[in-house]
């Protein structure tokens, strides 16, 4: 058993997000909302959260938590709720915990370098070297105290307590940004070179005084954190003084002041001074562009060319003043000396120039939109899958599962695209045919939409348009639901299905993938409620957003031509809200919204987005699929719509003027393309996707024999025109889901036009298929009608008769014929004489004898076998 992260997340009072945020940081694996876990550690957590107070500060915090201070129990910012008693690490804290490692790690490195110098004297007995405790919890000593310690360390030995303060177990302050003044900096280890060294020498000797560490220890006060020292500091009472520096104790302050000055370093020693900064944590960055040259760079780098010169040579790397450095090397003498050294390449600067001017373009780009005018919109869901596996069936369903379901009237057939309410949400659904004619369709839907509902029967399974449905859905690159319909059905198997989502790479979340997969039956209701759950959740992942402030636009999702009401187009607004007047483009056609509809016929004022509505107004019916927008005005749509129609007529004129390739095979192509027979057709249909559908089943005739003209694709009734069209053209008309207008037939009947109308995809094709293969010669077909032996021969008058026993069939008079001695055919004719005794006969069956007599032929042999067949003509085949 397994619980979902939404439905714990309701269980426990919490935000989605925020559960799915603890339980990754709890090295859960999950990935989205949907994604499970096991029913244990839901109880568990459900089971904390039950426990805890529900004021999170006031709830009793466990030793851990107890020992943060406030800043560290506070929910981070993520939002996530962290209830009190559980830690949990924030990146922040993880990051810092990160550095403070590697910190931590250069420290002690540089700690045991400086035990290994030169001559390591005697280990200085450690004044308080005392055991650590572990989290020095209680509290940080107030940071102005602390800071006051080192103030002391020029004048005064360094203060003994020292690693009491370093024992302080905290990390470093979470923003290092926290200005630490710079007597509290060069309290920090790498701070004690020589001063530190010759202090810690005379350590030993002097009792642990330490007024400041005291407060230290003090209690509660959070500050102390920026002060809490990297844990290798522990080394440091037993760094021994450089031996050079035994005799002359050089001043501190010098190197105090290393963090903020940089280049300020004596030339004697630059890698001490230089590392200094580096041993802080605080990395100094360098910025040159290329070419690095030796006298630029020393500087830079705070030494003087010669020393840089010469640590060059050690490298292996001979240059002079006025010579380049390779990058490469120049990075390694840079962190060597404890910089960070950035090269800016000019193709850089370039790049970054470019993508300033970019994001200004944005700026003023209007059809980018400002993060601010966004607001969610419902999700656009798709409804896709193999003919008859129920997707009409689901979406009736949903429709009645929806919470105002007394408000919708008959499911509106046409508009193919609904909106329901379930709560305070609403759902835009697009419904989509499932025969493969309608693949445009199907391909359209998926990419207009958020999300993707891939229905499959259960006692079906994946079938090609289900495959071809999938195939739309990746390309679109759409969040995918699989809706395993059907589940009462007999023989419906689950597993099965879900088997076959794994072979295609979209394995169910509780096979172990990442795909929602919800059983369902849509004729008796069950799971309708879970499906439209996990739509909302998907839909809340996805974080759905548009600006309803801009100019409308959106897609074209179907059109036709209406009687009475002109051409008119269903569409789905996806930005901006289009109100009525409002002006709007699609290709060459554009339109004055003079009304709009909802999925129930409602006349509606506005669309905000993921609305669809039907759009009266328009100049003609748009392609389905295509973007419209939004114009100033009407006259301005015009002027748009005219401009695009020009400009396809004229590619068209231009396309058809282009010289074509000119060669003998081409030649001799087009006199068999002149020869050949077209079928030539005009397609009419009820809306503009019947239509692609119809050509879509036309293209896919494929014949060498017959080729299939479509003068023209429309939509609306068969009118009058067309069949005048049809009769210049000598096309036929194809009707499909549409009538015809009053005084079409008697025209069509006048100028012998034919008219073919059809409601079944399939049967059209079938229709089309029989027209073509009509206009083809017939096929001549041998039938064999039966055959003889010849058993004697007989002489005549005129040559010679064969006695014969009809073996198989019949043989007849006048039929053709073929004697065969062996397998070689001696000779062929009709049937000239055929006796029963002295009888004429007109056929003689099989089991009789008979005598035949051949057309010009006397040389039979006994054993010779009489073939009689005739030629039939039969319908070509495409
Ligand atoms: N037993 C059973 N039959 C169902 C279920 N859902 C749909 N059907 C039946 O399946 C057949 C096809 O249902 P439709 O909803 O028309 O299928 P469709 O996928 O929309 O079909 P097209 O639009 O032609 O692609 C109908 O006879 C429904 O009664 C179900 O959950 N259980």
């Amino acid at each position: 058993m397994s619980v979902r992260i939404h439905e714990l997340a309701k269980k426990i009072g919490m935000d989605n997000k925020a559960l799915l945020a603890l339980l990754k940081e709890r090295n859960f694996e999950v990935k989205s909302v949907s994604s499970t876990i096991d029913n244990i550690s839901a109880e568990a957590i459900e089971q904390e959260f039950a426990e805890q107070n529900p004021s999170a500060g006031s709830a009793p915090l466990s030793e851990d938590a107890a020992s943060e201070s406030p800043a560290e129990t506070a929910p981070p910012a993520s939002g996530v709720f962290i209830p009190a008693g559980v830690r949990v690490k924030s990146v922040e804290d993880v990051a810092r915990e990160k550095e403070e490692a590697a910190r931590a790690a250069a420290e002690a490195k540089k700690a045991a370098q400086a035990v290994a110098a030169p001559m390591p004297p005697p280990p200085v007995p450690r004044p308080v070297p005392a055991p650590l405790p572990p989290r020095p919890v209680s509290a940080p000593p107030p940071a102005p105290s602390i800071v006051s310690a080192p103030k002391s360390a020029p004048s005064a030995p360094p203060p003994v307590p020292v690693p009491s303060v370093v024992s302080a177990p905290k990390p470093p302050p979470p923003a290092p940004s926290a200005p630490l003044p710079a007597a509290a900096r060069s309290f920090i280890p790498p701070v004690r070179t020589a001063a530190e060294a010759a202090a810690a020498a005379a350590a030993p000797k002097t009792p642990p005084v330490a007024p400041a560490p005291r407060p230290v220890s003090a209690p509660p006060p959070p500050v102390q954190r920026p002060v809490s020292a990297p844990p290798a500091p522990v080394n440091r009472p037993s760094a021994p003084p450089p031996p050079p520096m035994a005799g002359a104790p050089k001043p501190p302050p010098a190197i105090v002041s290393a963090p903020g000055a940089t280049p300020a370093i004596p030339s004697a020693a630059p890698f001490s001074v230089a590392s200094a900064p580096a041993a802080e944590g605080e990395v100094k960055m360098i910025s040159m562009k290329p070419p690095i040259i030796v006298r630029d760079f020393a500087p830079a780098l705070g030494l003087k060319p010669f020393k840089l010169i010469s640590e060059l040579m050690a490298m292996g790397v001979f240059a002079s003043m006025n010579q380049t450095v390779e990058e490469t090397v120049a990075v390694k003498v840079a962190e060597k000396f404890g910089f960070l050294l950035e090269i800016k390449h000019r193709g850089d600067a370039a790049a970054q120039q470019a993508k300033l001017a970019e994001k200004a373009k944005k700026k003023k780009d209007p059809n980018v939109d400002d993060p601010k005018d966004l607001v969610p919109r419902p999700p656009v869901v798709c409804i896709l899958g193999h003919v008859d596996h129920g997707k009409t069936s689901l979406l009736d369903a949903i429709r009645k599962a929806n919470v105002v379901a007394g408000e919708f009237g008959g499911i509106t057939q046409h508009i193919g695209a609904y909106q329901v309410t379930r709560g305070e949400r609403k759902i835009t659904f697009l419904d989509t045919p499932g025969h493969a004619a309608f693949n445009k369709m199907r391909e359209r839907g998926a990419s207009v939409t958020d999300i993707a509902v891939l229905v499959i029967a259960a006692d079906d399974g994946f079938m090609p348009q289900t495959d071809e449905a999938l195939q739309h859905v990746q390309n679109a690159k759409v969040a995918l639901i699989v809706a395993i319909n059907k589940i009462d059905a007999k023989g419906a198997n689950i597993d099965q299905i879900k088997g076959q989502m794994q072979q295609r790479g979209i394995a169910s979340e509780d096979w172990g993938g990442e795909t929602i997969t919800v059983p369902v039956s849509a004729i008796k209701g069950d799971g309708i409620d879970d499906l439209l759950e996990m739509l909302a959740l998907q839909a809340d992942v996805l974080e759905l957003k548009a600006n309803p402030k801009a100019p409308a636009s959106g897609i074209i999702i179907e059109s036709q031509i209406d009687t009475g009401r002109g051409p008119l187009a269903t569409v789905i607004v996806q930005r901006g809200t289009l109100r009525i007047g409002d002006a709007i483009v699609c290709g060459q056609h554009w339109a004055k919204v003079r009304a709009m509809f909802d999925d129930q016929g409602n006349n509606v004022k506005e669309a905000p987005p993921s609305t669809p509505v039907r759009v009266i107004g328009w100049s003609g019916a748009p392609d389905s699929g295509a973007e419209f927008k939004s114009s100033k005005n009407a006259r301005e749509a015009e002027n748009i719509a005219e401009e695009e129609e020009d400009r396809l007529r004229k590619l068209a004129a231009a396309q058809a003027a282009a010289p074509k390739e000119s060669s003998i095979e081409s030649l001799f192509a087009n006199i068999a393309a002149t020869q050949q027979k077209t079928l030539k057709v005009i397609i009419k249909t009820d809306v503009f996707g019947s239509a692609e559908a119809v050509r879509h089943v036309l293209e896919s005739i494929k014949s060498t024999k017959v080729t299939l003209e479509i003068v023209s694709t429309d939509v609306g009734l068969i009118g009058k025109n067309d069949v005048l069209m049809a009769g210049t053209g000598g096309a036929v008309i194809l009707g499909f889901n549409t009538k015809l207008e009053n005084g079409v037939t008697p025209l069509a009947k006048h100028h012998g036009v034919r008219i073919e109308t059809f409601n079944i995809i399939y049967e059209l094709g079938d229709k089309v298929r029989e027209m073509m293969a009509d206009l083809l010669d017939p096929e001549l077909k041998e039938v064999k009608l039966g055959a003889a032996e010849v058993r004697a021969t007989f002489p005549l008058a005129k040559g010679f008769v064969a006695g014969c026993l009809v073996t198989e069939g019949k043989i007849t008079r006048n039929a053709q014929s073929r004697l065969r001695r062996g397998k070689t055919v001696v000779t062929e004719g009709k049937v000239n004489t055929l006796k029963r005794f002295k009888d004429d006969a007109n056929e003689v069956r099989a089991g009789l004898e008979c005598g035949i007599k051949l057309d010009d032929f006397n040389g039979y042999e006994i054993g010779d076998i009489i073939e009689c067949y005739e030629i039939q003509k039969v319908r070509a085949a495409l």
